[in-house]
């Protein structure tokens, strides 16, 4: 592991070494141990368990008993005394290299498992033979099996679990499969199915896929890290649980979100699985049904207050930066608030990006742009009003007004274009209750004392071209609403078509469906939602013939893949907003001529890999302009001359493929 280039830590005692193990050593580990992975946790864990609580603390005493019990468990099976004395000396040790492991180590290890497709050569050089069925299959007909046993399974619950067991069985499988059939699988490692993994992910944990720091070890948080058993990850994405997706305050069940999105980095944009660690800080939770599930996994206490959460985050943001220098880290699902905190106090020193401000109001905007071309309302004429002001609601609305600034409007007028509707309705300033201070920016003062309380009023009021839901609550874009939108547009003149975006996740708070969309508009809607829905045929007979509908996924995962991979292969010390505006314009200029035939906003999913690479790619472009790019010059300058091709090119040559059967053969 590249463990040994950690910084080291004066306030850890396991402070890694770079010594090798001798072969003696070496040999003796092994046969305690079944991976790579399992190996350097069960290290790591045993030592800082007996070394690195404080015990003064009471909790801390529990757990040192615990990890007696466990040492001596393993003395039992004749493994600790020895083991445990080894790691005293030599507090990190090596982990084993791929081309080192034999017979089941290799099979059991996730990222070096094979399944069967592992050549009679490889079978006889890694000891293999006999434990593996005789067939010899190709990656691609073990995903076929696999998507027949996806397909089998009744629930989406029982296919995600089917998922979840072949990425901790066969990593390359899980991602060829994910990557071939991303339009039936991606709505199971992420939104929808996601949302409910996440609020039962407590009774469903088989085995542990993230890291999970609870305030109550804060003082070893950088102990923590190191014991991710993945060589220096280069994107985390952590979240606190407090609002994952609509549904609120998970508490840590929210870590599910953090394992999806993840799993999206690498189908997505190709960042290899073993540089990915996602990340849940326990503070707590307010859902009262967490606190009383009797499985439930995180902290039984209601959240830390938000400055003692502030205290955690700065430590903890501290501690990545030491132990991970170069990790690029995406604040996910963090109640508005916080979102925006954290947002301001991190950007400037560290590599750190909010997904629900800058990655959904990236998508959204480059949805929009294109939006606007097809709805016939001049980029002069639009108004946009947005249902819901938190983290998504202002982080999209201040994204569009900077791409109208850069379109010659001046800030005021940008911002004059949006109005925001809360539970109270109409944000204004005068509303007379206390704005949080995120809202204020976009608080209204041309009301004229008037408030406006309901959505329904505001339509009326403002006479929007664009409607876009950011408020999580399922069913708020009612029938006389959509009419509405769809009448002050017609005013305007016809063949002018009404956007709406419900963009609230998972389904169940979706603001409207699509095919209510499409009947309540005559079919003139141009639509993005959150979470994907099918394409809808409205039948019409006779002559005329049925027409299908295509509805667009306006979700962030068009963009983050290929900000942070972008971000990572610039070498960026930070993510500044050029990058963020940059990567929207990418994705909105990324559409072929079938997508742009067919009417759509966005890429088809199918193509999201290719649209993250172009993110990705003007995202570099971007760190380069603001100088933040810590890449050689020399490259910087060869990419000047030789063009866009170059650069993707490089890009390409970096990411992660899971090889297919022929190229397997030369990998053990
Ligand atoms: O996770 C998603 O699908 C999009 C997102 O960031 C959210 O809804 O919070
Ligand atoms: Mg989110």
């Amino acid at each position: 592991m590249a463990s040994s280039a950690r910084s080291a830590d004066s306030s850890d005692i396991s402070t890694p070494r770079s010594t090798s193990p001798s072969p003696s050593l070496a040999s003796a580990r092994s046969s305690h141990r079944s991976s790579r992975t399992s190996a350097s946790h069960r290290v790591s864990i045993s030592s800082r368990r007996l070394t690195d609580f404080n015990p003064m603390s009471s909790v801390d005493v529990s757990a040192i008993e615990e990890a007696m019990k466990l040492a001596s468990l393993d003395q039992h099976r004749g493994y600790a005394q020895d083991h445990y004395s080894e790691v005293k000396q030599d507090h990190e040790t090596e982990p084993m290299e791929e081309s080192e492991a034999s017979g089941y180590q290799v099979i059991r290890e996730p990222l070096w498992n094979k399944g069967l497709s592992f050549t009679p050569e490889q079978r006889v050089a890694k000891n293999l033979t006999g434990l593996l069925p005789h067939a010899m299959e190709s990656l691609e007909t073990q995903c076929a099996r696999a998507m027949k046993m996806i397909q089998s399974r009744q629930t989406n619950i029982d296919k995600y679990l089917y998922l979840s067991t072949v990425k901790g069985q066969n990593v390359d499988l899980f991602y060829r499969l994910l990557m071939d059939n991303i339009r039936e699988l991606m709505p199971l490692v992420y939104t929808p199915t996601i949302g409910d993994v996440c609020l039962q992910y407590s009774t469903l944990y088989t085995r542990p896929e993230a890291l999970y720091i609870s305030i109550k070890q804060r003082k070893s948080i950088r102990t923590m890290l190191r014991n991710w058993p993945g060589p220096e990850p280069e994107i985390c994405v952590v979240t606190d649980g407090s609002r994952i997706l609509g549904l609120g305050d998970l508490g840590v069940n929210g870590v599910g979100i953090s394992i999806g999105k993840l799993a999206l980095y690498t189908a997505a944009a190709g960042i290899h699985p073993a540089k990915t660690l996602p990340i849940v800080l326990d503070t707590g939770t307010n859902n009262e049904s967490n606190l009383r599930d009797p499985f439930y996994l995180g902290l039984r206490q209601k959240r830390v207050p938000v400055d003692v959460q502030q205290d955690f985050m700065d430590e903890f943001m501290a501690a990545v930066k030491d132990v991970y220098p170069n990790m690029v880290v995406q604040f996910e699902d963090f109640d508005s608030e916080k979102a925006f905190n954290y947002l301001d106090r991190y950007r400037h020193n560290y590599r750190a990006f909010n997904d629900d401000i800058q990655g959904t109001g990236a998508v959204v905007l480059a949805g929009y742009i294109n939006a606007v071309n097809l709805s016939g309302v001049p980029l002069a004429e639009q108004r946009l009003v947005f249902m819901g002001a938190g983290s998504a609601g202002v982080g999209v609305a201040k994204q569009l007004v900077e791409y109208y600034t850069r379109r010659g409007l001046s800030e005021k007028e940008a911002r004059d274009k949006f109005y925001l509707v809360d539970t109270k309705g109409l944000v204004t300033m005068d509303r007379g209750d206390r704005l949080a201070e995120h809202k204020k920016y976009f608080a209204r003062t041309d009301n004229a004392g008037h408030q406006f309380r309901t959505l329904e009023e505001v339509i009326e009021y403002v006479k929007p071209s664009a409607l876009v839901g950011l408020a999580a609550t399922f069913g708020i874009f009612t029938e006389s609403i959509i009419r509405g939108l769809k009448a002050s547009v017609d005013a305007g003149g016809l063949g002018r078509r009404p956007i709406l975006f419900p963009l609230s996740n998972p389904l169940t708070k979706a603001e409207c469906t699509f095919e209510q969309a499409v009947q309540w508009t005559d079919g003139s809607v141009v639509f993005a939602s959150g979470s994907p829905f099918s394409s809808f045929t409205l039948k019409i007979g006779g002559e005329a013939g049925d027409i299908t509908y295509h509805p667009n996924q306006g979700n962030n995962v068009y963009v983050f893949p290929g900000l942070g991979l972008g971000a990572i292969l610039a070498k960026a010390t930070r993510i500044t907003d050029e990058m963020v505006y940059t990567s929207a314009a990418a994705l909105a200029g990324s559409l072929n001529a079938e997508e742009v035939h067919m009417g759509l906003i966005y890429p088809k999913i199918d193509r999201v890999r290719e649209a993250s690479i172009t993110v990705a790619r003007e995202v570099m472009k971007a760190a380069r302009r603001d100088g933040v790019s810590e890449l050689p010059e020399s490259l910087w300058v060869e990419w000047e001359e030789w063009g866009d091709v170059a650069l993707t090119n490089y890009i390409k040559r970096r990411v992660y493929n899971p090889t297919s059967f022929e190229e397997a053969k030369g990998r053990l």
